[in-house]
């Protein structure tokens, strides 16, 4: 695992940019996105550059299970909001979490997914080391499927809504299965909170508690982190 260090959410959004451009120059056609709030200053430093996309595929980690794309709380909007409506990609694929029939709209992602294979992936991490919806527990070669979501992540994610009762429950998100399939995987994470499942991620066992130290087993894997992020690191 590649580690850099950055003194803050903006550097870490310019260096994420960097090797998002150079995987783009080397040919990539496909992007592997995520939502959250670590994101973010990678999105802008995309918006503001004179990239172009709209050669460019991508596809979602995950969506909330019950909202709709025009939903404001949904992961459709907020990738439309920071980042496609600004710069148009040829295809942009979230799951879709209108859809009840958790069966169809999972065999449906994992189609996209396998006739759009990602060569970037972006990430961010749950404080309990999630990536994507993908909880403690979850499998390691896991495909696209309805995920509860834990105590701690709703907690997290109440942030975003009025009320803690409005935070959906379930989600569909991307197995680690098909995560570890990307070609290339990009990490970020920044502040205090995170430093655990930084820690657990790189240094600790390759085990389900820890759903992120799947990556310990991916060639090609680079982590930004801030230095609160990276505080309980060896
Ligand atoms: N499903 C998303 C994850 O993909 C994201 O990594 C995580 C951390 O979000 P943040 O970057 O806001 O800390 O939040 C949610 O759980």
């Amino acid at each position: 695992m590649n580690i850099i260090k950055v003194k803050n959410t903006e550097m870490g959004g310019k260096e994420a940019f960097k090797l998002v451009k150079e995987d783009l120059e080397n040919g990539a056609k496909v992007l592997g996105l995520a939502t959250g709030s670590s994101p973010i200053t990678l999105y802008n430093e995309m918006t503001s550059s004179d990239l172009d996309f709209s050669n460019i595929t991508s596809v979602n980690l995950d969506e909330y299970v019950g909202l709709d794309a025009d939903n404001e709380q949904s992961y459709h909007y907020f990738m439309k909001d920071h980042l496609f409506n600004k710069k148009p990609f040829k295809n942009s694929y979230v799951p879709d979490g209108s859809n009840p029939d958790a069966e169809a709209a999972t065999k449906e992602y994992d189609k996209i997914i396998e006739e759009n294979p990602i060569d970037l992936q972006i990430l961010g991490i749950g404080r309990n080391g999630h990536i994507g919806f993908n909880e403690p527990g979850s499998p390691f070669d896991g495909t696209t499927r309805k995920v509860g979501l834990t105590e701690s992540t709703i907690e997290a994610n109440t942030r975003f809504f009025e009320d803690e009762k409005d935070v959906p429950r379930f989600a569909y998100s991307m197995g680690i299965g098909s995560i570890m399939k990307a070609k290339k995987i990009i990490l970020l994470a920044y502040g205090e909170a995170k430093a655990d499942a930084i820690a657990a991620t790189v240094d600790g066992p390759v085990t389900e508690d820890c759903p992120a130290s799947a990556l310990q087993n991916h060639p090609d894997v680079t982590i930004i982190v801030d230095d609160a992020a990276a505080s309980k690191l060896k």
